[in-house]
């Protein structure tokens, strides 16, 4: 029996950082995806098979030998979400270190461990095939740590004894009552990955559509506005568990001026969903929430630029779009990664084409992408 699952990757429109502290953060699904596929091999074969596409990295670990090292910890295998601990981790980077992970790729490791952490505790000590790919750049600020996590629990749990799907279903579906199931593992995965992770990223791409999110609780939003953004790669990596671990430590050193820093970004996400949710009564009505909307980004950015996430390449695509009049800010966790600007209905597509092209010039890579679309998938293979 073979599965697929996709999940989409995100953009946060409003709030990213803050959200972590407790704040409301607007965030809204992509239509970029990563798939996992899982095929169940026969028993006698003995092996989890991972094969990472986009990093060009394969695992291959026995059975018995993950069964040694996870048997000190009593079987994993575990019906509800449960944290990975600290020594689990422990145990988890022994078994992906024998299989001499390479040294440029460490920073890649965590997201090993929590496929191993997903998959022992989801399905146990089944042999397997999986394979990863994804339409995402990795450590971008798009999600893809989230899509990773979401479409690994989406494929485990379709073929776990924890849901019972229809598997007789042809195409694409979308999750429905076992999507709350499937984002609260990908939310342990991500937590892997991340450190401490808001869960806006993995419930954005479990569930798509425009979602507001604060203190673990998700909204719908039902945006009534055209959003075009144009998303520019700086292509400077950087580490989001790192980023949200320098403002944390920002924080206790300066506790009040952050807090009063992060209540503000959590005002411009307020205002964000305000201003989307409304019912634009004529073109100017729309052109003067564009412009509010591209304000609010100008501060959000330079909010984000005071708790130290941003990046000289952020600036430098600042600056260019600035010249267009168009307003950007980064988005995820900063440092390097992707950056939106606002491209009211007004701004014609020669324009756009000026503006790529300059952009282009510095070495940054620009697209665009559907916005709010919908969440997780799965298909059923019939033919294996
Ligand atoms: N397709 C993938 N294949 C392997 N690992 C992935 C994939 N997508 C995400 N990851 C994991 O997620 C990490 C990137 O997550 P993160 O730093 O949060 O950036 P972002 O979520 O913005 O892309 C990678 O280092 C890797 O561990
Ligand atoms: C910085 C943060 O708000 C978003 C991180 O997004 P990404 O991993 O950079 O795509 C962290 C979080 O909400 O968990
Ligand atoms: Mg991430």
């Amino acid at each position: 029996m073979e599965v697929t699952a996709r999940a989409p990757g995100k953009i946060i429109l409003a709030g990213e950082h803050a959200v972590v502290h407790g704040c409301a953060a607007v965030a809204s699904s992509i239509d970029l995806y990563t798939s996992v596929s899982l095929r169940l091999r026969s028993e006698d074969e003995d092996t989890i098979k991972l094969l990472l596409n986009d990093i060009g990295l394969d695992f291959s670990w026995s059975i018995r030998r993950i069964k040694e090292v996870l048997s000190h910890l009593g079987s994993p295998f575990s019906l509800t979400p449960t944290p990975c601990s600290p020594e689990t981790v422990t145990s988890l980077a022994a078994l992906v270190e024998e299989q001499r992970f390479p040294e440029s790729k460490i920073g890649l490791a965590s997201g090993v461990y929590a496929f191993l952490w997903l998959y022992t505790s989801i399905l146990g000590f089944k042999p397997a095939t999986v394979v990863v790919s994804s339409e995402l750049p990795l450590g971008a600020g798009l999600g893809s740590s989230a899509a990773y996590c979401v479409a690994l629990s989406a494929a485990l749990l379709a073929l776990s004894a924890s849901v019972d799907l229809d598997k007789s279903q042809k195409g694409w579906f979308t999750l429905k009552a076992e999507a709350e199931l499937v984002n609260k593992w990908a939310f342990e995965g991500e937590k892997i990955i991340h450190g401490r992770p808001s869960g806006v990223d993995n419930s954005v791409s479990t569930f798509g559509n425009v979602i507001k999110f604060k203190s673990g609780v998700m909204t719908r939003i039902d945006s009534n506005m055209p959003l075009r953004m144009l998303i520019t790669n700086t292509k400077v990596g950087r580490d989001t568990k790192a980023l949200v671990a320098n403002v944390s430590a920002r924080k206790s050193r300066h506790p009040s001026v952050m807090c009063s820093v992060l209540n503000a970004i959590e005002a411009i996400s307020d205002e964000w969903c305000t201003i989307i949710q409304s019912h634009a009564v004529d073109d100017l009505c729309l052109s003067a929430n564009e412009e509010k909307l591209g304000e609010f980004m100008e501060m959000n950015q330079g909010l984000l630029f005071s708790i130290g996430v941003s990046h000289a390449s952020i600036e430098t695509i600042l600056q260019t779009t600035m010249k267009y009049k168009l307003a950007s800010k980064l988005t995820g966790a900063g440092g390097g990664g992707c950056v939106l600007t606002l491209l009211p209905t007004h701004v014609s597509g020669a324009v756009i084409d000026k503006l790529v092209e300059e952009l282009e010039s510095f070495g940054f890579q620009c697209f665009t992408a559907g916005i709010g679309g919908k969440g997780a998938q799965i298909s059923f293979d019939h033919s294996s």
